[in-house]
């Protein structure tokens, strides 16, 4: 292979992040990958806006003409199941491989996907569509090839997190912090997803088909989002050491899961009860090793789109048999 070619779908906040990764570090990766990484294809949903990207990329609203490119690899940032599902299927059944951030189409399809690309013998590679920049499915795939997981407690929503902090730590209104954290790029473009619980539910319900291998359905578990959340008690309960936090607690039984998100409050003696900000956390216990907690951004451009460039990065290593260190 004399390069990797690939096509990006979605040039949004995390869609962007990967292109300007891939070209910072592109003598690295050629130096890693022996080839070099080449966007060849950009899909957008308004082409008519100018991208600023050199005249050689294709940029387009077509989804047809991104894929009939040659191309090694689909990265995936747009938002939604569909089109985003068709087009990833589309793409596995032209033999190309696929790394997504979307986490609400995975939730529903990633089964499907991941069934598909193995018939066709291609890789599936999700690590940021669950808590942004925190490695936690290459953890727990990790894990798995001993433990059994039998509990996983964690913050999933960077902009619930966010929005929580500002009111524990600066008194910030709801409205204010929800704010904020759009202008930073943490939240959905419907923030609806982050406030209600769905986003933090689509991660545990991904989480929870890695670790069964099974299809899990969201309406078999309980979702509260944040928006019963009253400031005045937040601001009380501080004073008395009790916090709120946006908890997805996953418990895995004899061959059935109990899945709940929703808000508790919680005393400093609890692992996540210092998660602060954008950060997520996700608290697994094995059978053999014990607890373990992996911290970090959960959101935001670069976070997400470097575990993106490492899913690609992954890929092509194993592809081209080079030993991971
Ligand atoms: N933001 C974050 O911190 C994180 C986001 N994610 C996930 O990554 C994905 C992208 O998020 P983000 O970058 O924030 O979203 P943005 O809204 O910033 O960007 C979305 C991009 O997708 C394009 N797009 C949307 N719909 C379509 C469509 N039907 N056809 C073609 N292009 C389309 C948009 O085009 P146009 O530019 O023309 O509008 C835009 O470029 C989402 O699924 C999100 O849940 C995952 C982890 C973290
Ligand atoms: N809106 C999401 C983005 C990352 O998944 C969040 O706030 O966690």
């Amino acid at each position: 292979m004399s390069s990797i070619n690939v096509a990006l779908l979605g040039f949004g906040t995390v869609g962007r992040g990967v292109y300007e990764i891939i070209e910072q570090e592109q003598k690295r990766l050629t130096e890693i990958l022996g080839c070099s990484v080449n966007i060849v294809a950009i899909l957008v949903d308004d082409e008519t806006i100018e991208r600023n990207v050199p005249s050689h990329i294709l940029v387009t609203s077509s989804a047809h003409d991104v894929l009939t490119q040659p191309v090694d690899v689909v990265i995936e940032a747009i938002v939604g199941v569909e089109p985003a599902y068709t087009y990833l299927s589309q793409a596995i059944e032209k033999g190309c491989h696929i790394i997504t951030a979307n986490k609400e189409m995975f939730a529903h399809k990633g089964h499907e996907l991941k069934q598909q690309a193995k018939e066709r013998q291609v890789s599936v590679e999700y690590e940021a569509t669950v808590a942004g920049g925190v490695p936690v499915i290459n953890t727990l795939r990790q894990l798995v090839t001993v433990n059994r997981v039998v509990q996983i407690e964690a913050i999933l929503n960077g902009t619930t997190n966010y929005i929580l902090s500002e009111i524990t730590n600066k008194q910030a209104s709801f409205a204010e912090a929800l704010q904020s954290a759009q202008q930073l790029g943490y939240a959905e473009a419907d923030p609806t997803n982050d406030l209600k619980g769905y986003d933090a539910l689509y991660k545990a319900i991904i989480l929870a088909e890695l670790l069964t291998g099974t299809k899990v359905y969201g309406n078999h578990v309980f979702r509260e989002g944040i928006k019963s959340v009253i400031k005045a008690d937040v601001i009380h309960q501080q004073l008395k050491g009790s916090r709120v936090k946006h908890i997805a607690t996953l418990n895995f039984g004899q061959g059935q899961i109990d899945i709940r998100v929703e808000p508790k409050w919680i005393t400093s003696e609890h692992p996540l009860y210092h998660v602060e900000g954008v950060d997520n956390a996700i608290v697994m216990t094995g059978d053999y090793v014990g607890r373990l907690k992996l911290e970090g951004p959960g959101a935001g451009q670069y976070p997400t789109a470097s575990v993106m460039v490492e899913d690609l990065v992954k890929i092509f290593s194993r592809e081209r048999k080079l030993v991971n260190n």
